[in-house]
């Protein structure tokens, strides 16, 4: 044999065995792919049956992965929003998708809505949560529902209207402090950020309650901004539903959201310290009162165990991310949209000027912004920061003329179902004439709710629209807002918790002259 038949021969096994290794690589993969399929089929049959029935993707394409990882391929960013609407293009709704080994059926409609956030065996969040159980574990938010009754039944009094009424003075008081912050800011700083500063900073002084004032600016503001970090970082994790924490913690993102976690807990740990200590001088402060802020109201309930510590941690860092993002995000949104719309600003100035004049913005004062009020609704119709809701099917739910079966997940999109044409006329409009009180009668129950309705609904809502009422009348009473954005349409949105524009948004506050223009 030749040299150069000796080096064929040679070229011609490497091949060969390269191709018979990849063959088995992709034998294996699909046998492991029918393996997976028929234990998916035999262990969620019904679940599995359902999906079959629904047009789209109802197959879990790629095993163990799902088929909600397609969104990736679509060039889009990867977040829940847009991952959804790429799925509506290409199947229309009701949509489905498997995360994971996890069916979710998604829907637009109002009424299915009621029916499941209203269910009384549909209480338990969506798989869709999941990931979030690395920072938030059992918090009220994810608990299952035999302890989260107990846990909402306890904080509730936290945020009950006698509560958010002595928090008017702090958001007044904030609000006016926002004013110069605003003369200092640029156009080009992050709005998101600028507000969700103020959301914290407004939810961190009402919830530590009395002495606040020993607690550090800089802590609080360090803290605001490590929520909203860890929130940029972790709509990452969506598209990993199958990778369990102890693996993807080692990865550079875990290492990331490790480090997020463990400066939080610093910060808390020391502000929850100093409480202590002033709890412990104060005792018979805590003891005369019957309705206690947040933070008084978690130690009240132990703190001498570790576990309870964490407890403490999870629950007060799963407040602070709930408070601070979502109010932070729709006081961005309500001043674009005023920015874009100078008529419903100057009626809404007008009617700021002709209730609070120059005055301290007092409770009476707010209950009679009407119009402001109508505005701030309008502007969570469009833009609903929580846009997406998932919950648990214990038992077989009956929606409509299907019955969706126990073990499949609902989602409930609240942004389709705000901009759905069958119960909002010109959706795309900002119209908000439409939640002045002598319209409020046509609008269709369940087809207005961001704060969601039903049991598990938001705990802070009223603490919400207080203060971000609170802020609007204060802003505008001492700037014009502009935006160059022309139309709702255009805007380009994301979420992995709450939702934002997937860039800088134009908006711009000038100081109103003595006359107010
Ligand atoms: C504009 C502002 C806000 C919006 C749009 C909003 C929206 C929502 C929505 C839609 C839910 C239901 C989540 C689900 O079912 O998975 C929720 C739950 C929750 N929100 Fe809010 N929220 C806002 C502000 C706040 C504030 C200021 C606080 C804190 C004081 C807060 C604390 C919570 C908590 C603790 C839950 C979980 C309640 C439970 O499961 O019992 N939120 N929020």
């Amino acid at each position: 044999m030749g040299k150069y038949d000796k080096r064929f021969v040679r070229h011609t096994s490497t091949i060969i065995m390269v191709l018979s290794f990849l063959i088995k690589c992709i034998l294996t993969l699909l046998f492991s792919s029918v393996l997976y399929y028929l234990w998916l089929i035999v262990t969620n049959y019904r679940v599995a049956w359902f999906s079959m029935s629904q047009k789209g993707l109802w197959l879990p394409l790629f095993p163990f992965v799902g088929n909600a990882y397609l969104a990736v391929f679509t060039g889009l960013r990867v977040n829940m929003l847009s991952s959804l609407l790429w799925g509506e293009r290409v199947a229309g709704m009701p949509l489905n998708f498997w995360y994971g080994k996890h069916y979710h059926y998604v829907i637009n409609s109002a009424e299915k809505a009621r029916i499941v956030l209203n269910h009384p065996k549909c209480q338990d969040k969506a798989a869709l949560y999941n990931n979030l159980r690395y920072i938030f574990k059992n918090s009220i938010l994810l608990s299952p529902e035999e302890q989260w009754k107990g846990r909402r039944r306890y904080l509730r009094s936290a945020y009950n209207t006698n509560m958010i009424n002595t928090f008017i003075p702090t958001f007044y008081q904030q609000s006016c402090a926002l004013i110069d912050l605003i003369k200092k800011k640029k156009p080009e700083d992050d709005h998101y950020k600028f507000f969700n500063t103020h959301a914290f900073m407004n939810f961190f002084l009402t919830s530590i309650g009395w002495l606040a004032e020993d607690v550090k600016d800089s802590d609080v503001k360090e803290f605001g901004h490590l929520v909203d970090k860890t929130q940029d970082e972790f709509v990452k994790l969506f598209v990993t539903p199958s990778i369990p924490i102890s693996i993807w913690i080692r990865s550079p993102l875990g290492t990331k959201l490790y480090i997020f976690r463990k400066q939080m807990m610093q910060v808390l740990n020391n502000i929850i310290k100093k409480k202590i200590a002033q709890m412990a001088k104060h005792s018979e402060y805590v003891a005369n009162t019957t309705e206690l802020p947040l933070v008084e109201l978690l130690l009240n309930d132990g703190y001498d165990s570790l576990e309870k510590q964490t407890e403490i941690f999870h629950e007060f860092t799963l407040f602070a991310a709930a408070a601070t993002d979502t109010t932070g995000h729709s006081l961005t949104f309500v001043f674009t949209l005023l920015g874009m719309f100078p008529d419903i600003q100057q009626k809404l100035y007008e009617e700021v000027m002709s209730v609070v004049e120059d005055k301290e913005i007092d409770n009476q004062m707010l209950s009679k912004l009407v119009y402001t009020e109508a505005v701030l609704n309008e502007a969570l119709r469009i833009f609903p920061v929580i846009p997406l809701l998932g919950r648990y099917c214990h038992k077989d739910i009956e929606l409509g003329d299907k019955t969706v079966p126990a073990g499949a997940n609902i989602v409930l999109s609240i942004f389709h179902i705000h901009r759905n044409p069958e119960y909002w006329d010109n959706p795309l409009e900002f119209d908000p004439s439409r939640f002045l009180p002598e319209n409020c009668g046509k609008i269709k129950p369940g087809s207005f709710l961001p704060f969601s309705i039903g049991p598990r609904n938001c705990i802070g809502q009223r603490m919400a629209t207080t203060l971000i009422k609170m802020t609007i009348a204060t802003v505008v009473r001492h700037f014009k807002i502009s935006s160059k954005h022309k139309s709702i349409k255009e805007f380009k949105l994301s979420s992995c918790i709450s939702m934002k524009t997937r860039y800088h948004l134009d908006l711009h506050f000038t100081p109103r002259s003595q006359n107010g223009h």
